[in-house]
C-alpha cells in the first residue's frame, strides 16, 4: 500500500574513477584483484533464491592467462530452464504487488552497493572474466549500471505519472502493468552493466525474469547478482541460469507464459530468435515483446576540414579500447586524401604506444579479445588481409594464443571500399582505412551509407560546418547514435540513450524511458459517476 506519491529526481551520473598511481581506489582494487584470484570460485546457478548447483562445472579462465583458473560455474539444462520459468511465474504475483517505493528501494540500494563495498568487485571480476583494463571496467561495471539502475527509478517513476485527461463526471486512469507471463533476458559476454540492465530493467516494471548471460560473462553476472539479492531482490524476481542458447530457446519460446525477450548479442542470434518466436506465435498467451540490440559496424568519416589529430586519437579509442569488443566500435574509416597520410601516421604513432598484457598491469591499454573462437576467426580475417594483394597492413597483424587470446590492434587499409573487413562485423581490435578524393564528399556520404547492413554507431569529423549539416541528413538511417567530432563509442546513460536500427536491433534505447515502456503493458481504466439509467438519447424522447 502507497501512501503518498513519491519523487525520483533525475540522478546525475556515477563519477567515473581516475585510478592514477598512488589513488586510494587504485590499491583497493589491486588487493581485490589479488584476492579474487587467489580463490576458486564455485558458481551455483539461482532459481527461485535457490543456489543450484548441477556438478557439471565448466572451468572460467582470464582470457589473458589462460591457465589461471578463477572457478567454475554450474552448468544446467533444460529442466533448468523449466524450473527458472516457474521460479519466475510463482514470483510473479507478489512483486508485481509490491508498491513501487519499495520496488524501487532495491534497485537504488543495489546502485549504492556498487557504487561503494562491491565495486572492486563488480569491476575485478569484469577485468580479469571479461579482460577488461581498468579504465574500462570502472566505465562499465562500475558507472553504467549504476546509472542504469538509478535512471531507470527515476524514468518509471515518470512513466508512472504519465496519465489520461478525463471529462466532467469520469475519471480515467493508466494502469501500468507488466507483461503477462516471463521475460527472458539474453545477454552479451562484453558488458557488465549490459547483462545488469536487460534483466533489472524489465523486473524494475514488476515482470519477473529468467536471465542467461554468456558463458564468458558469468563471473561478473553471478557478482551482479548476490548484489541483488543483498539489495533485498525477493525470491524468483531474476532467476540466473547457465545454458546454452539452444536449449535455452528450445523451452523458453515453446511456453505459452513467454511474454518477451530482452536480447543484446549478434544480429544472426537475434534474427534466429525472432524467427522462431513467429513460428511458435499461435502457442502464446499474448504478443511477446521482443527487443534485441545487436551488430554493428560502425563508421569514422573524415572531411578534409577535419583536424588530421583529431581524427587519429578518435580512431586509436574508437577502435581499440576494450580490444574492438563494443557494438559501438569504429571499426570502418573514411579518410579524405588530403590529410589521410598525416592521419595515418598519427594513428601508427599512437598505435605504437600502446601497451598489450594483463589486466593486473594497469599501464596495459590492450588486453586480450574473449576466447579462442573470437582469437580464431579474427586471426583469419587478419591472415587472409595478408595474403591479398587489395589489403595492407599499416599496423599490427601478430597474434599470440599461448598465454593468452592476444591480438595486435591491427588497421588494414584497403583500395575497395567493400572489401570483407570494411563490411562485415569483426568484433575486434581491428580497423580498416579506405581514402577517397577529398573532393568527392557526397560520394562518400553514399558510400558510407551503403556499405553494411548495420546502423549502429558513427561519426562524422569536420570542422566546416555545411559538411556537419550535409552528413546528419544524408547519414540520418545510418547510425542509432550519431557522434559530431567524437569517437563513436562511449555512450552514458541519460546522455546518449543507446541503439541502432536496421540489422543493429529494434532501437529501444537502453537507458531511456523508450526501453521501459516495452516492459509495459498498459491499461485504461474509465470509472463514470454519474452513469446513465435511460438508453434513449434527448432526441429520442420526443413529448
Ligand atoms: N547493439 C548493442 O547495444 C550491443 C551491445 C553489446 C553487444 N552487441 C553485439 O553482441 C555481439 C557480441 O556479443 P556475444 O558474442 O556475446 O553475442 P552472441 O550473439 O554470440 O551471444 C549473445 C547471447 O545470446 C546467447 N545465444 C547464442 N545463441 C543463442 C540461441 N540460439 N538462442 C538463444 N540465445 C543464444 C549467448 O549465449 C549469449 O548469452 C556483437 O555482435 C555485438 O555487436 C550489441
Ligand atoms: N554502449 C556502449 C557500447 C555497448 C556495446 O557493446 C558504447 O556506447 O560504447
Amino acid at each position: 500500500m502507497s501512501i503518498g506519491t513519491f519523487s525520483y529526481p533525475l540522478p546525475v551520473n556515477e563519477p567515473v574513477l581516475n585510478y592514477a598511481p598512488g589513488s586510494p581506489e587504485k590499491l583497493r582494487q589491486k588487493k581485490v584483484l589479488e584476492e579474487l584470484k587467489k580463490k576458486e570460485a564455485d558458481i551455483p546457478m539461482y532459481i527461485g533464491g535457490r543456489a543450484v548447483r548441477t556438478g557439471i562445472r565448466i572451468a572460467i579462465n582470464p582470457p589473458h592467462e589462460r591457465a589461471h583458473v578463477l572457478g567454475y560455474f554450474h552448468q544446467g539444462d533444460k529442466k533448468h530452464v523449466q524450473q527458472a520459468i516457474d521460479a519466475a511465474l510463482k514470483a510473479k504475483a507478489s512483486w508485481e504487488a509490491m508498491s513501487w517505493e519499495n520496488r524501487a528501494a532495491i534497485f537504488l540500494k543495489a546502485a549504492d552497493l556498487i557504487a561503494t563495498k562491491y565495486r572492486p568487485y563488480l569491476n575485478g571480476t569484469t577485468m580479469l572474466g571479461q579482460s577488461k583494463n581498468i579504465y574500462q571496467a570502472e566505465i562499465d561495471s562500475a558507472c553504467e549500471i549504476i546509472d542504469f539502475l538509478r535512471f531507470n527509478v527515476h524514468f518509471l517513476s515518470e512513466i508512472y505519472k504519465q496519465q489520461p485527461i478525463s471529462a466532467p463526471g469520469i475519471h480515467n486512469r493508466l494502469e501500468w502493468r507488466p507483461l503477462e507471463g516471463f521475460v527472458l533476458a539474453i545477454t552479451p559476454f562484453n558488458f557488465t552493466a549490459i547483462g545488469g540492465n536487460l534483466p533489472t530493467s524489465a523486473a524494475m516494471c514488476g515482470n519477473t525474469v529468467v536471465w542467461k548471460p554468456a558463458n564468458t560473462q558469468v563471473y561478473s553476472a553471478q557478482m551482479f547478482m548476490k548484489i541483488l539479492m543483498e539489495a533485498g531482490l525477493p525470491d524468483g524476481v531474476i532467476n540466473l541460469i547457465y545454458v546454452d542458447g539452444p536449449t535455452l530457446g528450445e523451452v523458453c519460446f515453446q511456453h505459452r507464459d513467454f511474454a518477451g525477450v530482452h536480447f543484446t548479442g549478434s544480429t544472426g542470434v537475434f534474427n534466429q530468435i525472432w524467427t522462431t518466436v513467429g513460428a511458435n506465435i499461435n502457442k502464446y498467451r499474448t504478443y511477446p515483446r521482443i527487443v534485441g540490440e545487436t551488430g554493428g559496424k560502425d563508421f569514422v568519416l573524415a572531411h578534409r576540414s577535419a583536424d588530421p589529430d583529431v581524427v587519429a586519437t578518435a580512431l586509436a579509442r574508437g577502435a581499440f579500447e576494450f580490444q574492438g569488443q563494443k557494438c559501438s566500435a569504429a571499426s570502418r574509416a573514411y579518410l579524405p586524401s588530403n590529410i589521410a597520410d598525416a592521419v595515418k601516421r598519427k594513428l601508427i604513432a599512437q598505435i605504437e604506444t600502446m601497451k598489450m598484457g594483463s589486466v593486473e598491469d594497469f599501464s596495459n591499454f590492450i588486453n586480450a579479445v574473449i576466447d579462442e573462437k573470437s582469437y580464431d576467426k579474427l586471426k583469419k580475417y587478419i591472415d587472409n588481409a595478408k595474403k591479398d594483394r587489395k589489403a595492407k597492413i599499416l599496423v599490427g597483424g601478430n597474434c599470440d594464443k599461448r598465454k593468452g587470446f592476444f591480438i595486435e590492434p591491427t588497421v588494414i587499409e584497403v583500395r575497395d571500399p567493400k572489401y570483407v573487413t570494411m563490411c562485415e562485423e569483426l568484433f575486434g581490435p581491428v580497423l580498416t582505412i579506405y581514402t577517397y578524393d577529398a573532393d568527392q564528399f557526397e560520394k562518400a556520404l553514399t558510400l558510407v551509407d551503403t556499405t553494411s547492413d548495420y546502423a549502429l554507431t558513427g561519426s562524422i569529423i569536420a570542422q566546416d560546418r555545411a559538411a556537419v549539416e550535409l552528413a546528419v541528413n544524408r547519414l540520418r538511417n545510418a547510425a542509432g547514435n550519431f557522434y559530431i567530432n567524437d569517437k563513436p563509442t562511449g555512450a552514458v546513460v541519460g546522455q546518449q540513450p543507446f541503439g541502432g536500427a536496421r540489422a543493429s536491433g529494434t532501437n529501444d534505447k537502453a537507458g531511456s524511458m523508450l526501453n521501459l515502456y516495452r516492459w509495459l503493458s498498459a491499461r485504461t481504466i474509465k470509472e463514470t459517476f454519474n452513469p446513465p439509467t435511460d438508453y434513449r438519447y434527448p432526441f429520442l424522447q420526443e413529448s
